[in-house]
């Protein structure tokens, strides 16, 4: 059954391309498309600019890389992109949505793992990672690495973008009932507020001597976004241990790789976002969350038992987390129709079924 509001499939996706309502400057990667997105793809330049900025209404942001662009970067073979600096991309893929369509975006798992923040800019526009119904015009990412400093290169693919049509997204006694039938959040009892259901952080560490996660390193060697399993996880990540207190004091300068205690569940007719948990005092928040595809951690697709991964930060002061607090929200929305792939049935799934999990660019030693 086709619905009327609620997020494009793949299938819908390309559609989009044949109908020029997406366009690229290269053809499609074989992968690009993933059940309920698509990942966008770096031009060959980019511009180091002296800060990040806001389009606003009426302006162009070819506009604005005019006036604030301090050197231009070639990326047809490849640059690297320092840490604590500001670049912006134009991207392959340009949009000319139909009045009804909307997108948004946000970075890729493997990117949010890797501590680079990345937001998609459109002209005019008033928000970031947000496209308005109707858009007509370039995309671009502003990346900054804050971590490692990574190696970029045309074609790279740091970020995704999701389409939709109208409002679909589930508020709480549609979420509590699809939990009844489907178990979106494997917890206790779920906690659902706000259209969101409760994800909480494991510090018990249930992975070999009790590892709950990892504290990224400072002054490494360069991160090639683009290449798989090519770094020893101890050169980049300092392991930590459940030392039986379930707690970690996060340091507020640091970034830290965790895990949810639950695994969640994303049903094959839906797609599911990770909202960062906010606290009114805002010491604390996972920092890049990010898209759920449909069929992560659905046991039909190989996902039986998937965690999430969770960014860390500490804003401001050093914070203790403990065992079981709450650190996200999953929010679920409506698919327009059922996914031709489900995540974790592709070759290109890197975290399906996973545990405690490192972005696909480290090995275990
Ligand atoms: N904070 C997050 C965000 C996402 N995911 C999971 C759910 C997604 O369905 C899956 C893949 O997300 P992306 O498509 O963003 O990631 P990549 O493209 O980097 O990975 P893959 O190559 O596996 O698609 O990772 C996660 O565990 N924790």
């Amino acid at each position: 059954m086709t619905r009327q509001t609620g997020i494009l499939a793949d299938g819908a996706i390309r559609a989009l391309f044949a109908a020029g309502r997406l366009k690229s400057e290269a053809a499609l990667d074989i992968d690009q498309v993933q059940p309920a997105s698509l990942d966008l793809r770096l031009g060959s330049k980019a511009y180091r600019v002296r800060a990040s900025f806001m389009p606003g209404p009426g302006h162009l942001v070819a506009d604005k890389l005019a006036r604030l662009k301090l050197h231009e970067i070639d990326l047809a073979d490849g640059a690297v992109l320092e840490t604590g600096c500001v670049y912006i991309v134009p991207l392959m893929e340009s949009l000319d949505l139909p009045a009804e369509m909307s997108a948004s975006a946000n970075p890729k798992s493997s990117t949010g793992r890797l501590d680079i923040f990345t937001r998609v800019m459109t002209d005019r526009a008033q928000e970031f990672d947000k496209i308005p119904a109707g858009y007509n015009g370039p995309l671009y990412l502003e990346i900054s690495p804050r971590t490692f400093p990574i190696v970029v290169r045309r074609g790279s693919r740091l970020s995704q973008i999701r389409f939709r049509i109208g409002h679909a997204l589930l508020n709480d006694a549609d979420l509590l009932s699809l939990h009844d039938d489907e178990t979106l959040v494997a917890s206790e009892a779920p906690n659902v507020s706000n259209g969101g259901i409760a994800v909480s952080i494991d510090l018990e560490g249930t992975g070999p001597d009790g590892l709950i996660g990892y504290r990224g390193k400072h002054h490494t060697a360069v991160i090639d976004v683009d290449v798989k399993a090519a770094h020893d996880v101890l050169d980049f990540w300092e392991p930590l241990y459940s030392r039986g207190r379930a707690e970690l004091i996060l340091d507020p300068d640091e970034f830290y790789i965790l895990v949810s205690r639950e695994a969640v569940h994303v049903p094959p007719l839906y797609a599911a976002e990770m909202t960062p948990y906010d606290t009114l005092v805002g010491e604390f928040r996972v920092h890049y969350a990010g898209f759920f595809d449909p069929g992560f951690g659905h046991a039909d697709a190989g996902g039986a038992g998937a965690k999430a991964v969770l960014e860390v930060r500490s804003h401001e002061v050093p914070f203790i987390l403990e065992h079981a607090q709450i650190v996200g929200r999953l929010v679920y929305e409506h698919m327009l129709d059922r996914p031709q792939g489900l995540y974790g049935t592709g070759l290109g799934s890197n975290y399906q079924a996973q545990g405690l999990k490192l972005s696909k660019h480290f090995r275990l030693p």
